[in-house]
């Protein structure tokens, strides 16, 4: 009673045959949301579902996700085999924790990253350090090529160096695109973000299935899948003991914890295996994000050459040829922060956010919310919305200056708000702003001639990403 609103349960399945079949049909889950949304619900709101076992909550409207942002008794993370598989059947890590063991390793984390480069200064010379590796990496490709340009694949160009800046303070590595290691933990990543999406997995929904159909519930390869990160992470961190030595100083976030388990063992939420999972939750939420709102950014900059060419105005004006742009060049260059902001905007507006959980009976838009509902922020509805954002899907940074200056509506949070907000919102600003602007300081990026635009379309999935293209690069004339 008071549910919110949506389509009939029945025993077991819940409503799950009915998303199921629309999720089959659209072949996105926000258009299914959409679909359900208008069939069941008259404001719109929120939309309630239930999947096997799950009661989740679609939370649609601007006002409720706000309102939903905002309540404590929805601060809670999903628990559940899914959600503790990835962490060996314990709740690990996080970006899917809550509760004291998410305060104090949040805490621990964001004050010790400071330390390798997590506060403006130090990211801001990993990212321009990466930068200046991006510019040789397309110019040894353009000299391999025929020393004029180059076609380059661009729908995932960027996750090596996006990882680089996080994997650089967390583990003091950076590795070159080509690197073997690189590959494989790229591949692992590729799995599991394919394999998932924001709410789960047939078998989350339906645990029985771990038994009776491993490989049909996704099971099997989840877990293989996970097995191959864990010993990945397990393997580096085995490195960093035997090389770890007391009395030198420490050189990265890895170094920091170990010497913490070392001096007081496993205590309190200190343990080796939450060393794993936060570094499995930093791949996660940090490098995904960040390089596919990239490479959305670049399937836009390629299609509209207009704001390329204004964006490389403003770098000429303001940074000129002869160095490389950094964040003191950001507050005089409005027109390419806007970008920033516009990247982001078209990657969370074709997602949804990390799913919380009611930590006890509550209410939401006037809806009775029962302990344990998982309840999912649509941000499809408020970033691609054409009340809050003029033509959504058109590439438009002017939509984020007002007479020249940066002006951020209210409604613009892909980054959430309060307490779960997103702790990596300056790196991932940073690591946009300074890759972007490096780029195009050196290079145009074209449409590759006799193939069409990049398709606006998109890959659904955990994230979403942009759909696979390429772009023809030519080093920019005086
Ligand atoms: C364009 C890039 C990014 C976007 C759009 C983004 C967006 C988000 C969103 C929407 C949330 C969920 C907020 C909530 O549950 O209420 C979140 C959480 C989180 N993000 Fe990000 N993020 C990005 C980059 C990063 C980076 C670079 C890092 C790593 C440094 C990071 C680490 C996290 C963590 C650890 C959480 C969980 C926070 C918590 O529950 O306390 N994110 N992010």
């Amino acid at each position: 009673k008071k549910f919110p609103p949506g389509p009939k349960w029945i025993p077991i399945l819940g409503c799950a045959a009915e998303v199921f079949k629309l999720r089959e049909k659209t072949g996105y889950l926000y258009k299914t949301v959409k679909i359900l949304t208008k069939t069941y619900t008259k404001d719109g709101a929120i939309v309630g579902l239930k999947i096997g076992k799950d009661k989740i909550v679609m939370v649609n409207s601007l006002d409720a996700n706000k309102e939903m942002l905002f309540n404590e008794d929805i601060d809670g993370r999903p628990k559940g085999i899914f959600y503790q598989t990835r962490t060996w059947g314990e709740r690990r890590g996080l970006l899917l924790t809550d509760g004291e063991l998410w305060k104090e390793q949040r805490r621990f984390l964001i004050r010790h990253l400071k330390e390798f480069g997590f506060g403006r200064r130090g990211m801001e010379e990993i990212a321009r350090s990466e930068a200046g590796h991006i510019i040789e990496d397309i110019l040894e490709t353009i000299n391999n090529n025929d020393g004029k340009s180059a076609v380059i694949q661009m729908h995932n160009f960027f996750n090596v160096y996006i990882l680089n800046t996080l994997w650089t303070m967390m583990a003091g590595i950076r590795y070159k695109p080509s690197d073997p290691q690189m590959k494989v933990l790229q591949n692992l990543l590729f799995d599991l973000f394919a394999a998932v999406d924001m709410v789960g997995a047939l078998f989350s929904h339906f645990p029985i299935l771990c038994v009776l159909a491993p490989t049909m519930s996704g099971y099997r390869d989840f877990i293989r899948t996970h097995k191959r990160i864990w010993k990945f992470l397990r393997d580096e961190i085995a490195r960093h003991k035997e090389r770890f030595d007391p009395c030198k100083e420490d050189r990265d976030f890895m170094d920091v914890y170990i010497r913490v388990l070392l001096d007081k063992g496993e205590v309190d939420t200190y343990s080796e295996g939450q060393l794993v999972a936060t570094c499995m939750d930093m791949f996660m939420a940090g490098t995904e994000t960040t390089s596919k709102s990239m490479s959305f950014c670049f399937s836009y900059l390629v299609r509209e050459q207009e704001v390329q060419k204004k964006a490389q105005m403003e770098i000429d004006r303001v940074v000129g040829r002869d160095r490389a742009p950094s964040l003191d060049d950001r507050p005089n260059m409005p027109y390419n922060e806007a970008i920033v902001h516009e990247c982001v905007r078209h990657f969370m507006g074709r997602t949804f956010g990390v799913p919380h959980r009611a930590l006890r009976d509550t209410t939401l838009a006037g809806y009775f919310i029962p302990e344990d509902t998982m309840v999912v922020s649509n941000f499809t509805n408020i970033l691609m919305d054409e009340n809050l954002f003029d033509d959504p899907y058109a590439f438009k940074p002017e939509r984020f200056l007002n007479n020249g200056k940066i002006s951020l509506p209210d409604h613009y949070f892909p980054f959430g708000i309060a307490k779960h907000r997103c702790m990596g919102d300056v790196l991932a600003k940073c690591n946009i702003f300074v890759f972007n602007t490096t780029m195009l300081q050196k290079f145009d990026f074209l449409q590759v001639p006799g193939e069409p635009a990049p398709s606006l379309d998109h890959v659904d999935g955990a994230t979403p990403s942009a759909a696979p293209f390429k772009a023809l690069v030519v080093p920019r004339t005086e």
